[in-house]
């Protein structure tokens, strides 16, 4: 492909891509034989902070394995809540309507100290993976119920970086969804398909296989709980970005009606910057953001989140 010169993949790029989530949703339906297309709303997931002109989006920021130290994790916490308390908010903390929800995703070592500063202004935590094991011999390993038990209310599943350099398979990432669910916290289900399978236009069909596989087994009723990330492995770190068409909320009102659509959050990562991120929530059906890179920066994390659709 051909980026633009500002490094977006143009709309026309991205034509083939557009149905991604009608056929993904069409192979989950087969399971869940949906009837009258109803789920329920995800309005109902959890903290808020900042109200601007965003309403109801979702923003997580994921470290990856940064910073260095828990001295850097503490800077960093501090100065997003500093920034934050410069800006207009209107959010109460038990707000929900209206009210855009940001969460972090810090190294295990650093999450509960991290919560400790950011809590207080409506911001919570979350974790970057877990072992679908409940407990026992699985050195390395952390349990639901211990990310669960310091306050994580999201687990990321799926990510592409575990996908390639973890050999996550589609059925430990099923597992690991279903546990998440299991104990009360919500799963960001990560989908999207490498370069090579960009190239190959076989996009959505990686797509409706991951999602159709990562999902299996879970119920409707569940899924008020999931979330899904649309993240073109391609557009991870590189600087490019997709116009996320892909992730059309118009695709799945077609099949399964206006409520379903509004009511699945579909996030874009890839390459989230305070310089694509306008555009990007510009789109109506883009309901937030998965942040990379762009965490490791407070002034950046604040632009992000104070986003200006264009
Ligand atoms: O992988 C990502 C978030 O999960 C995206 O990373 P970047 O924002 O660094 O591209």
């Amino acid at each position: 492909f051909t980026p633009g010169s500002n490094g977006v993949r143009s709309s026309t790029q991205l034509n083939a891509r557009q149905p991604i989530l009608l056929a993904s949703f069409n192979l989950i339906s087969d399971g869940w034989e949906l009837e009258g297309g109803f789920l329920p709303s995800f309005l109902d997931c959890g903290r808020r902070k900042l109200t601007f002109e965003n309403a109801n989006c979702l923003f997580h920021f994921v470290f990856k394995m940064n910073p260095a130290t828990e001295a850097d994790a503490l800077n960093l916490a501090n100065g997003f809540v500093a920034l934050l308390n410069e800006m207009a908010d209107t959010c109460a903390m038990d707000d929900v309507e209206g009210c855009t929800e940001v969460v972090l995703f810090p190294p295990y070592p650093f999450i509960s100290k991290v919560k400790d500063i950011v809590s207080k202004e409506g911001i919570t935590v979350g974790s970057q993976q877990i072992f679908y094991e409940d407990k026992g011999a699985f050195t390395g390993s952390v349990s639901a119920s211990m990310v669960k038990s310091i306050g994580c209310e999201y687990v990321l599943c799926g990510h592409s970086e575990r996908r390639t350099l973890f050999s996550d398979s589609d059925s430990n990432i099923n597992a690991k969804v279903k546990k998440v669910l299991e104990f009360g916290m919500k799963p960001i289900l990560c989908i999207g398909e490498t370069q090579q399978e960009y190239d190959l236009d076989i996009t959505q069909e990686v797509c409706a296989m991951q999602v159709s596989k990562d999902l299996k087994g879970v119920s409707k009723e569940e899924m008020q709980n999931v979330v899904i990330a649309y993240e073109p492995v391609w557009a991870i770190g590189t600087g490019l970005v997709c116009d996320a068409d892909a992730a059309h909320h118009s695709v799945l009102a077609k099949m399964y009606g206006d409520e379903v659509a509004q009511a699945t959050r579909i996030q874009y990562g890839g390459s989230v910057t305070p310089d694509s991120v306008d555009g990007l929530l510009a789109k109506s059906d883009i309901d937030g953001c998965l942040v990379g890179g762009a965490s490791l920066f407070s002034d950046k994390f604040a632009r992000i989140c104070n986003f200006k659709a264009e």
